[in-house]
């Protein structure tokens, strides 16, 4: 299952701010989105989960254009996404959190996806019975990559996953993701430059005000850890 963009233009409020963004993830591969504040890697996952309007260009699919595919119907396709800001709901449970996509999405097997994020990320299944509010800042970052992937079995987009989560976290988080090649996932991890980290990423996006400047093939045996 491979992810394609072309020529993607997003504009708001009449302000360009995707212009001619073209990018292509592979089956499998952990592809990186980096870039300044207000480059537009948000915008780049809005658009790819269908919460963006596009003014041209198109979003492929295993070569099926969906571009004009609603976000559930994405979501049934298999996307899941992170968004920065984590969106959980307070007084929800850990797994009420997990279950929401589930929830709104027949087509999405809640007891499926919990069984299989429960066994990826065995500390959730400690912390699923309490309300989010409770959990710290890195935690309630599991919880949404947790939920992500209820939805997200093919496709998993990531904003700033790592942002404000300490190292210790960080790292479990990062073992998570990487531990998803098995399952023949594909991700899309947005980064800033200043947190940006290359350990497990196959090849990174460059995005400056709205264009993709140039891709980076990570050689792994000299990337940053
Ligand atoms: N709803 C909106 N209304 C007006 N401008 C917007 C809106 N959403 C995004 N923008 C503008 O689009 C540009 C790209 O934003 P985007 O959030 O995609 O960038 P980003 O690279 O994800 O940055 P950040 O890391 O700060 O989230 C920015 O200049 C931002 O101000």
């Amino acid at each position: 299952m491979t992810l394609k963009l072309e020529n993607v233009e997003v504009s708001i409020q009449a302000a360009p701010i995707l212009r001619g963004v073209s990018l292509e993830v592979g089956t499998g591969e952990r592809m990186g989105l980096v870039g300044r504040n207000g480059a537009g890697k948000t915008t780049v996952m809005r658009t790819i989960t269908g919460l963006a309007n596009m003014a041209g260009g198109r979003v492929l699919w295993n070569d099926e254009d969906i571009s004009n595919m609603q976000p559930r119907q994405r979501a049934a396709l298999g996307f899941g996404y992170m968004p920065e800001d984590r969106r959980l709901v307070p007084d929800l449970t850990v797994e009420e959190n997990m279950l929401l996509p589930a929830w709104a999405n027949k087509e999405i097997d809640g007891q499926k996806g919990l069984n299989f994020v429960y066994d990826l990320m065995p500390e959730l299944t400690e912390m699923a019975a309490r309300k989010a509010l409770l959990l710290s800042g890195g935690q309630q970052k599991m919880v949404a990559l947790g939920r992500a992937l209820i939805a997200g079995r093919k496709l998993l987009l990531l904003d700033e996953p790592f942002e404000g989560v300490a190292p210790a976290l960080a790292k479990r988080i990062s073992e998570v993701i990487t531990s998803l090649k098995g399952e023949g996932l594909s991700v899309l991890i947005a980064q800033s430059e200043l947190s940006h980290s290359l350990e497990l990423l196959e090849r990174e996006s460059v995005i400056e005000r709205g264009e993709i400047i140039k891709v980076n093939v990570i050689d792994q045996s000299s990337a940053n850890t």
